[in-house]
């Protein structure tokens, strides 16, 4: 394979990445983007009333759904699919056909690095994600693999292989990923901090995974991206990402993949109302204090060889273990089975686009 580090950023990957943009706005957003997205396939996923007509910029490739396209496409199983809630991104990610995945906010722009120059966020996740990972044992110097950087001394060179990259999780400037507590305590607080450094999260390690500059290997991974039911008529929201980073990290950490975090950033313009996130996250905030030891003590048996298997082994455990703490957890753990069962029936072996699927997108 050529170094991604060669390749020119508007060749790469092209034809083997789709970008996923969940929206219940215009998407305006895109014309900031345009020298970076315009080559790229867009998976539009139109949420909210889908009788509103969502302008996309001329001259991108995309395609649409809305909730009635979801219904249609997925039949009974469109139940997985959060309604109201940003969550519905990852119905794009089973209509895909795609090896990779990007998926970013449509309040999210183009940020600037240090030097001024804008930040090809595109570009630096597919040089994460070609690059391989070091989860086993951690580089002080962070990236090896960036130009400019190296193993240190010590680092064993039985380990110098990496594995390879299922996730990159970027970051953001100006509007920081905080919880409603804390945008609350801190509502002038603004992130300026550009961070020059991408690292492998640790195996064994969670973290809390944000869905707004977000990409990942579909082919590796992809079953995992489930977004969790979220939204309208359940208990709970603004958990999706959250959901999904956790059940990925326990699966990539089984199967020995890597995670890495933190460039490219984006800027992040709007702040959502903290009123209206705190009530949406408050049963997440402690519920999440049960959630974590659950998916730090998962164990996954050896037979578990494949992302399918592994998933429907953390539904299970789901049911058994968190069931009790909420009825909500039995609701969740089916839809991660009708989840699976979906995107058998989306990506049957052969099916090649998406324009195969038995009822194709609104556009
Ligand atoms: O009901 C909805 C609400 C929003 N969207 C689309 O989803 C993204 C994110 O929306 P927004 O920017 O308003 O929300 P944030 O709080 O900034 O989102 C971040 O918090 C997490 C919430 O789960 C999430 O990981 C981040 O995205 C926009 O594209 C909206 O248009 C929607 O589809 N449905
Ligand atoms: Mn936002």
């Amino acid at each position: 394979m050529a170094d991604p580090a060669t390749i020119s950023p508007a060749t790469l990957l092209k034809d083997e990445l789709d970008i996923v943009i969940p929206t219940i706005r215009n998407l305006d957003f895109l014309e900031m983007w345009r020298p970076f997205f315009q080559p790229y396939h867009l998976i539009i996923v139109q949420d909210g009333d889908p009788s509103k007509a969502i302008k996309v910029p001329e001259g991108f490739d995309y395609e649409l759904y809305n909730r009635n396209d979801i219904n249609r496409i997925l039949g009974p199983k469109a139940s997985c699919i959060s309604f109201k809630d940003s969550a519905c991104r990852c119905f794009g990610y089973m209509v895909s056909k795609k090896k990779y995945i990007y998926t970013i906010d449509d309040d999210c722009f183009v940020a600037k690095d240090p030097s001024g120059k804008d930040i090809n966020a595109l570009e630096q996740h597919i040089k994460n994600l070609l690059s391989p990972s070091t989860p086993f044992f951690f580089n002080t110097l962070y990236d090896p693999y960036r130009a400019g950087a190296d193993f240190v001394r010590g680092y064993p060179f039985s380990l110098r292989e990496g594995v390879p990259t299922a996730v990159s999780h970027g970051l953001w400037l100006n509007i920081p990923d905080y919880d409603a507590p804390t945008q609350l305590v801190k509502p002038l607080e603004r992130n300026t901090r550009y961070v020059d450094a991408v690292m492998t999260i640790p195996k064994g390690t969670l973290f809390p995974m944000c869905g707004m500059n977000l990409a990942f290997d579909r082919e590796l991974i992809g079953p995992a991206m489930y977004f969790g039911l979220m939204g309208d008529g359940q208990p709970i929201g603004r958990y999706d990402d959250m959901w999904a980073g956790w059940c990925t990290k326990v699966i990539c950490d089984h199967l020995g993949w890597g995670v890495k975090t933190g460039l490219p950033y984006i800027w992040h313009s709007k702040a959502s109302n903290p009123f209206v996130n705190l009530r949406k996250e408050y049963k997440g905030i402690y519920w999440q204090e049960e959630l974590i030891p659950f998916f730090q003590s998962v164990t996954l048996p050896k037979d578990c060889t494949s992302v399918k298997k592994c998933y429907i082994e953390i539904a299970n455990q789901v049911k058994a273990k968190l069931g009790k703490v909420d009825d909500y957890f039995n609701k969740l753990a089916d839809a991660m089975v009708t989840w699976i069962e979906a995107w058998d029936e989306l990506n049957p072996s052969g099916a090649s686009k998406s324009s195969d699927l038995p009822n194709g997108p609104s556009k």
